[in-house]
């Protein structure tokens, strides 16, 4: 009997702190850090640390905090390593991790490294802890390299965590625990739909913006009844900066030409898009007969859609003419119908990120308006709803209602720990297990609302196989009409598992850690 979790898991963030942001840079960094122990997210504390600096600091101050977290786990060790009696209080022991990231990782100066700090310490009125602080950080001063490389060897991860990934992944072990603990490199997405890569590249070149043209290529083992024409390598193109930069300085981002997005995240939409081009390929004499709407009409979802990053980039890749060969196939080919209409619902439980959602189509251009505007046959549906119980059949009798299923799952975000490094104060042990349960209920409750002949694309921004390959084996165990598709032998990114591909390594190189499985229903 499946396990069903009690009550969906709330993946919120807690509102954003009452946070007491005066005082030098480095006290608010050590009450921003107070505050994610506290159970805050990175995201609703960094603005408000930001906003309340002048100019001149922020950049300091982003450097202190990112860095303090990403090297979070490995400065406790270090610090317990380095006191007589262990230190209880979190205020020390955080004001102390402060100063030993500015002399192990930021190269700031001895005096004013050690010195601030004590001053930051007697402004949070924990002078009594003033003379320990200073002798911690004079010894470490002293010695730099050794501390560092003492901080290095390990990881900077909860321990469960380490332990975790060592069981899935002992082989890459080493190099994912020194990747997690670096900075992710920036990438762009282009979209299609207002220009070109090749003109985008140009225009990145004039504004003096350094990139890289990044192609990642991806193929599936589709079954032999399919059309070999539309089992083709799929190309996804995208920029990887050599810095980060403010999307202000980005060539027509304000006109919709780009997007920041994650090279693996741009995966998703080409992939599902290319199945679903596949399943409208293929004469399947088992699908269900869709008898409310004539067969060239199709619905597709994008089941947890905020802040709408992989919505948006599928929409793109709808109404650009030249990706989307489903409004104009070959007429005369039988085998493929023309599709004269497309109907995307997207829906995510919390309602402040659905408003996200309508900022991103707005400035892409691809808000409903827009989309009417252009003349596109898109309609786009975007529903605040429960995934784990939401039905989209409405007044329909069938209730296989969707030719396709994008469904980026509720996950522990454990492959973009380098981008949200607070996730590993915030994460527990239990949290895996919970959404585990999570994400098996939307899918027990998103399968049966597939048509047959249609593809599930599952995707996570995790590294621990129990959300991954293990979920979907367990998945395919329960539904004889699933059918994992295989990748082919030349995707050029990361590493086939029993079902899926786990997106590793991670490196200064690399987009973050996300895995994808493509499931086809078939007849049962
Ligand atoms: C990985 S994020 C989606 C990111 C999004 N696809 C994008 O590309 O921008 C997962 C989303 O699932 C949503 N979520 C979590 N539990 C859910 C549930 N039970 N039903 C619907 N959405 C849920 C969260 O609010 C979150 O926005």
């Amino acid at each position: 009997m499946r396990q069903t979790s009690t009550a969906p898991r709330n993946n919120k963030l807690k509102p954003s702190s009452n946070l007491i942001m005066n005082g030098s840079v480095r006290v608010r960094v050590i009450r921003t850090l107070l505050a994610i122990q506290n159970g805050q997210s990175l995201a609703s504390v960094l603005d408000p640390l930001l906003n309340s600096l002048h100019d001149g600091d922020k950049g300091f101050a982003h450097a202190l905090l990112l860095t303090t977290l990403r090297q979070w786990y490995a400065l406790e060790r270090l610090l317990d390593s380095l006191a007589d009696n262990s230190i209880d209080e979190k205020e020390v022991r955080t004001t102390i991790q402060v100063g030993l990231t500015q002399l192990l990782y930021l190269q700031v100066a001895d005096h004013a490294a050690i010195h601030e700090t004590v001053e930051a310490a007697k402004e949070i009125e924990f002078a009594h802890a003033t003379g320990l602080i200073n002798a911690i950080l004079r010894k470490v001063a002293k010695n730099p390299s050794k501390f560092r490389k003492k901080c290095d060897k390990k990881h900077s991860l909860p321990n469960w965590l380490a332990y975790q990934l060592k069981q899935d992944w002992s082989e890459q072990y080493d190099d994912l625990m020194q990747g997690l603990r670096q900075p992710a490199p920036m990438f762009l997405r282009v979209n299609t739909a207002v220009t070109s890569v090749e003109d985008y590249q140009q225009a990145l070149v004039e504004f003096e913006v350094e990139a890289d043209l990044v192609e990642l290529t991806s193929g599936f083992n589709l079954p032999n009844s399919l059309d070999a024409a539309t089992s083709k390598t799929i190309s996804t193109k995208g920029f990887r900066l050599h810095q980060s930069t403010a999307v202000n300085a980005l060539p027509q981002f304000a006109q919709g030409a780009a997007s920041v997005q994650d090279m693996h995240a741009q995966l998703a939409a080409p992939l599902i898009h290319s199945a679903l081009f596949n399943k409208l390929s293929v004469k399947n004499d088992d699908a269900d007969v869709d008898t409310d709407t004539n067969n060239n009409e199709i619905r597709i979802l994008d089941a947890c859609a905020a802040p709408g990053g992989k919505l948006a980039h599928w929409l793109e890749i709808l109404s650009s003419n030249e990706q989307s060969p489903l409004f104009h196939v070959k007429q005369d080919d039988e085998s493929i119908p023309a599709v004269s209409k497309v109907t995307l619902t997207a829906i995510d439980n919390e309602a402040p990120r659905i408003e996200r959602i309508y900022d991103n189509l707005q400035r892409l251009n691809l808000s409903q308006h827009d989309l009417q505007q252009a003349e596109k046959n898109i309609e786009l549906n975007i529903v605040c709803a429960d995934a784990t119980t939401w039905q989209g059949a409405g007044k329909k009798k069938s209730k296989l209602v969707f030719d396709a299923i994008l469904l980026d799952s509720p996950c522990t975000a454990t492959g973009v720990i380098r981008r949200h490094p607070d996730i590993s104060i915030l994460r527990t042990e239990e949290d895996v297990e919970q959404t585990a349960l999570l994400q098996a209920d939307i899918l027990h409750n998103l399968w049966p609302q597939l048509k047959v002949g249609g593809y599930l694309l599952y995707v996570t921004c995790s590294i621990l196989k129990q959300e991954n390959v293990e979920q979907m084996q367990d998945f395919i165990t329960h539904y004889s009409d699933a059918v994992a598709i295989e990748f082919s032998e030349d995707c050029n990114w990361g590493i086939a598992q029993a079902i899926g591909r786990q997106c590793l390594p991670i490196d200064s190189e690399s987009g973050d850690g996300f895995y994808y499985a493509l499931l086809h229903k078939t007849a049962e």
